[in-house]
């Protein structure tokens, strides 16, 4: 079944009497069950996608349907699908304790009050919440907060999850965990709509890749495709001491940056060297070595093409 369907949404906002387009016509589908990644420059149109799916905001043109229910005909019904997460410090009841506010959250959601409590307990557990539990949200840090966030979604025992840029603030222990637990309720059936900024989420997580440019998809591709994207394999850096390799053209590898050191001291006869290596293979490998031959190499080190280079290859490229 489609759990998203956004057909040519699109969303003008009016600010300081001119007139800012955020949406300029958005298409795409999430089947059930998938994680989709909204990747986008600062300002691509991502939150405010998120918040008309969220129906925190009408769209200016276009419809959008979660589980085959429009968000602005049926709003209510929408919410009851679906749980949203933003990143942040976003939308608790300060004063309350995050089981107060988890409680609260999860019967305006509908949870029966029988089972309540258990439920209560048990994403509080879940979101590594259980021993803060009892505490005033005020008192809380930024990541604790970040981590209530889920807690709501698993509260609410959703069909869909909206997560924007949900491991913000958070170390690189809790970011993970907090991926874990994303990707159990991906084995759970539960289709996530996942928008960060921090691309190791998209790379853990993702299924597809949905990519926004000014207001617009411009990607819409399985994650293992984006990431080929980077238009190369991996990067080979390498390090030697005395004469560096003779300049020469190479096929299937392209030496991205050289670099000798000049002056005295330890680094002196140096030289450093950036391999970017199109596929791996008999070709590369050759050139490689044909590239070093005779050079006294010292070091070297393989960096596999990242998302981060997709990335940025889709959006430093200028387009009309
Ligand atoms: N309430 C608003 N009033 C005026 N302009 C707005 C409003 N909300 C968003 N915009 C503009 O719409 C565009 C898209 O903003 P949006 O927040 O959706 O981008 P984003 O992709 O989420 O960016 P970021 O990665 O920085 O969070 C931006 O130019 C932004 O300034």
């Amino acid at each position: 079944m489609t759990a998203v369907e956004v057909l040519g949404i699109g969303r003008d906002f009016v600010s300081s009497g001119r007139r800012v387009t955020a949406l300029e016509q958005v298409d795409f589908t999430v089947d059930e069950g998938e994680i989709v990644a909204l990747l986008g420059e600062n300002g691509a149109g991502k939150t405010t996608l998120t918040k008309i799916l969220a129906t925190l905001l009408l769209p200016s043109r276009g419809t959008a349907r979660v589980f085959g229910v429009d968000v602005v005909a049926r709003p209510q019904e929408v919410r009851r699908h679906q749980s949203v997460v933003f990143g942040g410090e976003r939308g608790f009841y300060q004063r309350l304790s995050a089981r107060e506010n988890l409680r609260f959250f999860a019967m305006l959601n509908g949870a029966s009050p029988r089972g309540l409590r258990e439920l209560v307990e048990r994403s509080l557990e879940r979101a590594g919440l259980a021993d803060a539990a009892g505490r005033a949200v005020e008192t809380y840090s930024r990541g604790m907060r970040q981590r209530l966030h889920l807690a709501v979604g698993f509260a609410t025992s959703p069909r869909l999850m909206l997560l924007d840029e949900p491991t913000i603030g958070l170390d690189p222990v809790e970011a993970a965990r907090l991926r874990a637990e994303i990707s159990g309720l991906r084995d759970q059936g539960v289709t996530i709509l996942l928008t960060s900024h921090h691309l190791l989420d998209v790379e853990e997580l993702a299924d597809r890749v949905v990519a926004l440019h000014k207001g617009r998809v411009v990607e819409d591709m399985p994650l293992a495709d984006f990431t080929r994207r980077a238009g190369f394999a991996a990067v080979l850096r390498v390090a030697g001491r005395g004469a560096p390799p003779a300049p020469r053209v190479c096929k299937g590898i392209r030496v991205r940056g050289r670099n000798q050191a000049e002056g005295t001291g330890e680094r002196q006869g140096t030289w450093t060297l950036e391999i970017e290596i199109e596929e791996w293979g008999t070709v590369s490998l050759g050139e490689i070595s044909a590239l070093l031959d005779g050079c006294a190499v010292t070091d070297f080190d393989v960096t596999p093409a990242r998302l981060e280079d997709s990335f940025r290859r889709l959006y430093e490229t200028p387009r009309p």
